[in-house]
């Protein structure tokens, strides 16, 4: 089962919970990790199981840069708010860059993470979109 992370800044946290509302019955097949509030808001407004790091401001992204390091991880969704400075900038550059390290395909906007599924859900013969 692919093992995918979801993570989005503040902002595109909306933009993130309707994703996984449209892919809600391709993710339910996945293995899914999240930054901490990112994990939180998928978890309570889908019904989704998300295992969940530490907020990304202090930790979380690096933990699941780690992941990648392991080759744990199929694919990141990493929504990220291209308008404001984050003050964990130094962890979010590390997460980009590992995931070209290890070749890992991470999507930073909606149109690219649904790609990014439909390239996923294409490998393991689901369906990407629908009904649950
Ligand atoms: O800051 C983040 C990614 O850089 C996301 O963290 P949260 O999911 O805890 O908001």
């Amino acid at each position: 089962m692919p093992r995918v992370a979801l993570i989005a800044h503040d902002d595109e946290k909306p933009v993130i919970i309707d994703l996984a509302r449209e892919y809600e019955s391709l993710l339910s097949t996945f293995d899914l990790v999240a930054t901490g509030t990112t994990g939180e808001r998928i978890a309570e407004e889908t019904g989704l199981s998300v295992e969940r790091k530490e907020s990304g401001p202090i930790g979380g992204d690096t933990q699941i840069g780690a992941e990648v390091v392991e080759e744990r991880l199929d694919g990141i969704v990493f929504l990220r708010d291209p308008l404001t400075a984050q003050p964990h900038e130094p962890d979010i550059t590390a997460l980009l860059r590992i995931c070209d390290v290890h070749d890992v395909p991470m999507a930073t906007t909606r149109t690219s993470a649904e790609f990014l599924l439909d390239g996923l859900a294409a490998e393991t013969g689901e369906s990407a979109r629908g009904q649950m």
